[in-house]
């Protein structure tokens, strides 16, 4: 089964955090965009623009889906939970939802030079800001726990969510 789930905005470290705890798990990490970029064969930056947005959602909803079916620790895009069947699936799916939470500016410290998200590249501070606050309602409501992550290490991250998964479980 899929031990725990990660979302929040681009950014927050749900990949990086996602591998770590899979690696203390022992157990996979599945990526949600990886699993896109490995079914299609393109990259990300590809799939926008050679087949649009709408496309890249269909395939990560389709995807989401069948990733419960898989053993490990699922990290999504910063867009899966904008989608409402998808944010009703993470809801339903009894297991733990991490919101990782990040600034703005940690953002944008994070992922200064970033060429891989296509959405990164269309914003501004000012509209990565908005659109972090658009977003902000999805990830509170799929999410059963959240966390900062501005000015913390990975390590500790993936300490606070073991401990987190620990007290939730008992
Ligand atoms: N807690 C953290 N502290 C510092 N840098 C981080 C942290 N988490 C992630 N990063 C860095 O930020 C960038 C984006 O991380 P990533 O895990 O891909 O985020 P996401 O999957 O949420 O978009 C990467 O360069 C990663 O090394
Ligand atoms: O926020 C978004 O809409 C997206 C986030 C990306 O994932 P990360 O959050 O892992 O960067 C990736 O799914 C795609 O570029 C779209
Ligand atoms: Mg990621």
């Amino acid at each position: 089964m899929v031990h725990s789930i990660l979302v929040g905005f681009m950014g927050s470290g749900k990949t990086t955090v996602g591998q770590l705890l899979a690696e203390r798990l022992n157990c996979p990490h599945l990526d949600l965009d990886a699993l896109i970029v490995a079914r299609v064969g393109k990259s990300i930056n590809q799939i926008f623009a050679e087949h649009g947005e709408a496309y890249f959602r269909s395939l990560e909803a389709e995807m989401l889906a069948g990733a419960f079916k898989r053993e490990g620790i699922l990290s999504t895009g910063g867009g899966t939970p904008v989608r409402p069947s998808n944010r009703r699936l993470l809801i339903n799916s009894g297991i733990p939802v991490v919101y990782l939470k990040a600034s703005p500016e940690v953002i944008i410290n994070r992922l200064h030079g970033d060429q891989s998200r296509p959405i990164f590249q269309t914003l501004d501070k000012k509209k990565l800001t908005q659109l972090l606050h658009e977003r902000e309602n999805a990830y509170e409501q799929s999410a059963t726990i959240r966390l900062s992550t501005d000015h913390k290490e990975p390590s500790e991250i993936v300490h606070t969510i073991l401990k987190s998964i620990g007290a939730s479980v008992q």
